[in-house]
């Protein structure tokens, strides 16, 4: 037996195709919805996302917005790019590309951003607002990966009511805000939060319906730990460099073999990122249908 593939690729064009039409309607009210992305430094995967960001906009007519800064900028600087950001008409929504450099504060830039325009949901009043559930689809955006999981399970008709999902990894864009968003009424799973504090991964591996790992270690979820039939997500990527070639390549966080035994896997690439992508392009969307 051989898994079904979760494809994020294939999903994440036809929610493009789906947004084309909703950008199509926006420009005919004179609205040109435009998203902006802040990259600090040359860190090459980080540039390669961002690219990856703005040739969706282009392919759904959704305005650009580029600011390639240097790896030194101070805090008050990149401060000044935010509140200019802030303030620009063309910009309905943006995005601070993560991680920034050490010497920045992290926090204190997302804090910083109109949380109208945060178009990743990592603002803390739209985070905020995913806690006190008061973002339902339309009132403010919720985080991309999450959201991107969500949708690349409901496209699939695989409904989690019920349902014990383990997610592996507590960070901030990925496992903490999916457990907010899996355990709300409409969705009603039941989630185990594992991290790098966890005793006895395996067994909870063992009895999880739906795994979605996003730890950031390649290889580490093999056949050997799933359930037979299990749902499982490989959402952590690490760019691994080949030190004789200088290759990079992407690695997920589960290993080949687990495709024997899931039930349905989404690969990595061409699952959960490319989703993540076009929940992206969604939020820029829904920021400007507010508008
Ligand atoms: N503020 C912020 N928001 C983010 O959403 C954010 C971030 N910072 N920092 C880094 C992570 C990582 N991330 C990915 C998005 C898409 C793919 C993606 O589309 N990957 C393709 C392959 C891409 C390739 O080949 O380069 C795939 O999985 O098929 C991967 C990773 C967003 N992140």
């Amino acid at each position: 037996m051989s898994a079904q593939i979760l494809d994020g690729k294939a999903t994440a064009a036809a929610i493009r195709t789906e947004l084309t039409e909703r950008v199509s309607a926006l420009k005919a009210r004179g609205v040109t919805p435009g998203l902006g992305t802040v990259l600090v430094g040359d860190d090459p995967g980080s540039h390669s996302y961002v690219g990856g960001k703005h040739r969706d906009c282009e392919q759904v007519g959704i305005r650009s917005i580029r600011r390639d800064l240097p790896g030194d900028i101070t805090q008050e600087d990149l401060e000044k790019v935010i509140d200019e950001l802030n303030d620009d008409d063309e910009t309905t929504g943006y995005i601070v590309q993560l991680p920034l450099p050490a010497h920045l504060d992290a926090n204190a830039i997302l804090e910083r951003m109109a949380p109208e325009k945060d178009a990743d949901g990592l603002h803390p009043t739209n985070l905020g607002r995913l806690v006190l559930n008061v973002s339902a689809p339309m009132d403010s955006p919720l985080p991309c990966t999450p959201n991107g999981i969500v949708e690349l399970l409901l496209r699939h008709d695989i409904h989690l009511r019920g349902k014990n999902v383990l997610v592996v990894g507590r960070g901030v864009t990925v496992g903490r805000p999916l457990g907010l968003l899996l355990t709300r009424r409409e969705i009603n799973a039941t989630v185990t939060l594992a991290h790098t504090g966890t005793v006895d991964l395996e067994r909870h591996l063992s009895e999880a319906d739906v795994v979605v790992a996003a730890a950031g270690m390649p290889g580490m979820i093999t056949a050997e730990h799933l359930k037979p039939g299990a749902v499982v997500l490989d959402v952590g990527v690490t760019r691994v460099v080949d030190p004789e070639t200088g290759k990079a390549t992407l690695r997920g966080d589960v290993a080949q073999d687990a495709a024997g035994v899931a039930a349905w896997l989404s690969p990595n690439p061409g699952g959960v990122g490319p989703m993540t992508r076009a929940m992206l392009l969604m939020n820029v969307v829904e920021a400007a249908e507010r508008q």
